[in-house]
């Protein structure tokens, strides 16, 4: 197995198109340089909602932002037509890499390959990513491949529109969710803002509503709720005998029963005789 080099490309070029608008300029040690196409999916990511817009067209020269912790499926422009008796292997740009974008798809391409090309990629960074259509965001190399066995194979023209649906949801990575908690201490820092805002709002309302309260109290509540339940309350805390105000002063006390009639000595009126006379006659 080896790996072709810049000649080799070239060379084997003048009699089969391995890529799709071929041009030696894009070669660079062995590895040839593919382009994004005009089409990606991205996932909702941690700021956005749903899968709805998750299908992005790309216009020529047109850029792609790819959020921290976005999720993505990018197309090549080019196509690749693989021979039977070669294989290619494929990865995203260094450059790219290096600023956080993880190429989660797989790396070879079968021998007998016809398509385009379709990468997953993964903003892992702590910053967007903006790639742009015709940017030479992808490698590939060839490889020749001994043996029998492979066939021709119809590749990707297009990424499968209800790939969308599996990127629903959100990715988090470390940077998504420290971006977000960032946001949640910016909405609680606000409501904080307008709890105090109320807060003084209803003191000042207060300062001026009191002396309507107040007065409203003294003169309509105050003389019923004083002389009932206040009194009651005053009367039971400190054990005071009920004032004759006192609600307890005007209930009824509790009758003791007459002691029974066996149980009292008996008692004789002293004779009217010996009544010290006051010298008044009755009737007087
Ligand atoms: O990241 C990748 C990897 C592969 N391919 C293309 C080239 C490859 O020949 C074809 C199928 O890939 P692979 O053989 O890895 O996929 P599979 O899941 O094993 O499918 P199959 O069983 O059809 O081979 O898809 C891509 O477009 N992107």
């Amino acid at each position: 197995m080896a790996f072709w080099a810049n000649e080799s490309w070239i060379a084997a070029s003048a009699t089969h198109q391995y890529v799709s608008g071929f041009d030696p300029k894009n070669l660079s040690d062995g590895a040839y340089k593919l382009t994004l196409g005009g089409e990606a999916i991205v996932s909702s990511g941690y700021s956005e909602s749903g899968s709805e817009d998750a299908y992005r067209e790309i216009c020529q020269g047109g850029v792609l932002k790819l959020l921290p912790g976005q999720f993505a499926y990018l197309i090549t422009e080019e196509k690749v037509f693989l021979t039977t008796d070669i294989i290619g292997f494929i990865n995203a740009a260094t450059g790219v890499k290096l600023k956080g974008l993880v190429n989660i798809s797989g790396f070879h391409v079968d021998a007998g390959y016809e398509g385009k090309l379709i990468f997953t990629v993964f903003n892992a960074g702590p910053t967007p990513i903006s790639i742009f259509r015709g940017q030479p965001l992808f490698r590939f190399w060839i490889s020749d491949f001994r043996g029998t066995g492979s066939s021709i194979k119809t590749g990707y023209d297009s990424i499968p529109r209800d790939w969308a649906d599996r990127l629903h949801g959100t990715y988090p990575s470390p940077f998504a969710l420290s971006a977000r908690i960032i946001e949640l201490e910016k909405s609680v820092g606000k409501l904080e803002g307008q709890k105090n805002q109320f807060l003084i709002y209803a003191f000042i309302i207060g300062i001026f509503l009191f002396p309507f309260v107040a007065g409203l109290y003294a003169s309509v509540f105050a003389p019923w709720f004083g002389a009932t339940v206040s009194e009651r309350i005053l009367d039971t805390v400190f054990k005071r005998t009920p004032t004759s105000g006192s609600p307890l002063a005007k209930e009824p006390q509790e009758a003791k029963p007459p002691p029974a009639a066996s149980d009292q000595p008996a008692t004789k009126t002293p004779p009217a005789a010996n009544t010290p006379s006051t010298g008044a006659k009755p009737g007087e």
